[in-house]
């Protein structure tokens, strides 16, 4: 379909949603609708299936994930077109309909920013009139984790506190690639994956000029992970989301814009009472590392050390086509991390870690720059805050193995005076902020220490 065809769409809508039992193929329709026609989606989730089949009961309260999950899902498409009206398929409580405004304009911030479309953040999701049949209450709280692996440093802190706490956790991806395959062996847990494939359709339209840009794809792995857990008879899906997920990157327009906010306290927040308001699920879903700063995180992953060979953060090996082996060490994100555990590790490893030291490499200091706030805004990748980074180049500047690296001293020199003394007060490694750790859970991360 012609770009300029696709402009003129007036409405997005989710024309049904199918599950097959046997096979665990969940089909998600999708339609963009305007006066020159419409251009349908289908995107196929496969869950992996139990041994034994499911209780009818298991099976509606799957159906009420599902029905969030299509919603959610919807975003990939509708930001081809970015239509003013965004028709739901069913009446939704209070709590679910708050949940899928949130997703298509504070999760679309960062798209309707970079594509300069303001009505984005303001779109008021078309519900249709009804009420929604209470859903039965599934108390799954006692039973064993669900483990999100993404095969970066966080999830790979959570599994092992989760697993050294005795919680016996199920690691759980969606799409594992070689990365997360890796991640998994090496924990000798067996994992569960389910398959999501985004319709060829929508490459297509890319590749053709389709408006296109950052979506929330972590409440759609969220939804696919409960939809997983129930199906299996699971308990809370646990995430590994920090606590700078929930801070923007700018205000636009009086609007916040976070990459990453599908990983913030709201969007959990939003997601959990949704989950309880429409699937009736008590405990479906937190995140352990909710109160931690990325250094903090960073400090506790160093003293594991079974995942050297295989942890990777960085996005770049995480792209659908063309994805890099490992570490790109040529990202905000590579910088970042490099920057976040060098403090805690001998400089041997951290080399061995990421295949190369980034803070031996001068070309690395404008990117640095940026991340220590002596440049530009915090970039749009999942990086922690400048206090952070200013916090960790401190740290660095009083180490022997650190202090003479080309980059480290020509860092030193551009922080400004302010930075240091903020950095000198900072309370990273001090747990704080709002989280949903259930009491249960509560003691977890003393597992690692
Ligand atoms: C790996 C990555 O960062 N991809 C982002 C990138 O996509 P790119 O075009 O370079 O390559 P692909 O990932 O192969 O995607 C091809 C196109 O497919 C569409 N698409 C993909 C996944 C999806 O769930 N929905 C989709 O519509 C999209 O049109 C792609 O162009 O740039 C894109 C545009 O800015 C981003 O949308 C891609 O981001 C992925 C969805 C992704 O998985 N990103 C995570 C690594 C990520 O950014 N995580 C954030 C958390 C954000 C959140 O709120 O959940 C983080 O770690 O901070
Ligand atoms: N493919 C995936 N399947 C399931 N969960 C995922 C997947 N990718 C990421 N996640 C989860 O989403 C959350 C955010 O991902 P993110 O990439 O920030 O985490 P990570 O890979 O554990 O660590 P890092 O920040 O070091 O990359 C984490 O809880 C992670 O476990």
């Amino acid at each position: 379909m012609p770009n300029e065809q696709l402009r003129r769409m007036d409405a997005f809508t989710f024309p049904s949603y199918s599950i097959d039992l046997a096979t665990g193929e969940v089909l998600f329709d999708y339609a963009l609708t305007g006066p020159d026609g419409e251009q349908r989606f289908t995107e196929v989730v496969t869950l992996p299936l139990p041994d034994a089949p499911p209780s009818d009961d298991t099976v509606a309260t799957l159906g009420r994930v599902l029905e969030l999950l299509h919603v959610v899902a919807g975003v990939s498409y509708y930001k081809t077109a970015a239509p003013d009206r965004l028709v739901l398929p069913a009446p939704l409580g209070a709590a679910a309909a708050a949940l899928v405004t949130a997703v298509y304009t504070k999760g679309l911030a960062e798209y309707a920013y970079r594509n300069q479309l303001p009505h984005v953040l303001e779109l008021t999701p078309e519900v249709p009139a009804g009420t929604v049949s209470p859903a039965r209450v599934y108390d799954d709280s006692d039973r064993r984790p669900l483990s999100a692996v993404g095969g970066g440093k966080d999830s790979i802190v959570s599994l092992e506190a989760l697993r050294r706490a005795g919680f016996d956790p199920v690691p759980f991806s969606v799409n594992p690639n070689h990365v997360i395959v890796s991640v998994n062996e090496a924990s000798g847990l067996t994992p569960l994956a389910a398959r999501r494939r985004i319709d060829p359709v929508l490459f297509e339209l890319n590749a053709a000029g389709a408006r296109n840009g950052h979506i929330p794809v972590t409440a759609i792995n969220s939804l696919i992970a409960v939809a997983t857990a129930v199906l299996h008879g699971l308990g809370p899906v646990v995430m590994s989301n920090e606590r700078s997920a929930s801070d923007p990157n700018l205000v636009w327009n009086g609007h916040e814009i976070n990459h990453q906010w599908s990983k913030g306290v709201q969007a959990e927040g939003l997601l959990r009472a949704a989950l309880a308001e429409h699937a009736g699920l008590t405990e479906p879903y937190f995140s352990l590392l909710r109160s931690l700063s990325e250094l903090h995180i960073a400090r506790l992953f160093a003293a594991i050390d079974r995942y050297d060979d295989v942890v990777t953060s960085c996005n770049a090996a995480f792209k659908l086509r063309d994805a890099s082996e490992r570490w790109c060490r040529n990202c905000p994100k590579c910088r970042f991390v490099f920057l976040a555990m060098a403090p805690f590790m001998p400089r041997e490893r951290i080399t061995h870690i990421f295949g190369g030291d980034l803070l031996a490499d001068d070309t690395q200091v404008p990117g640095y720059r940026e991340l220590l706030g002596v440049d530009g805004h915090k970039p749009f990748e999942c990086v922690g805050e400048v206090e952070e980074s200013v916090v960790a180049l401190s740290l660095l500047a009083e180490q022997d193995q650190w202090r003479d690296a080309p980059v480290v001293r020509a860092l030193v020199d551009a922080v400004p005076e302010t930075a240091w003394q903020t950095a000198a007060r900072s309370d990273v490694f001090t747990p704080g902020g709002p989280n949903h750790v259930p009491p249960a859970y509560a003691k977890v991360l003393e597992a690692l220490s």
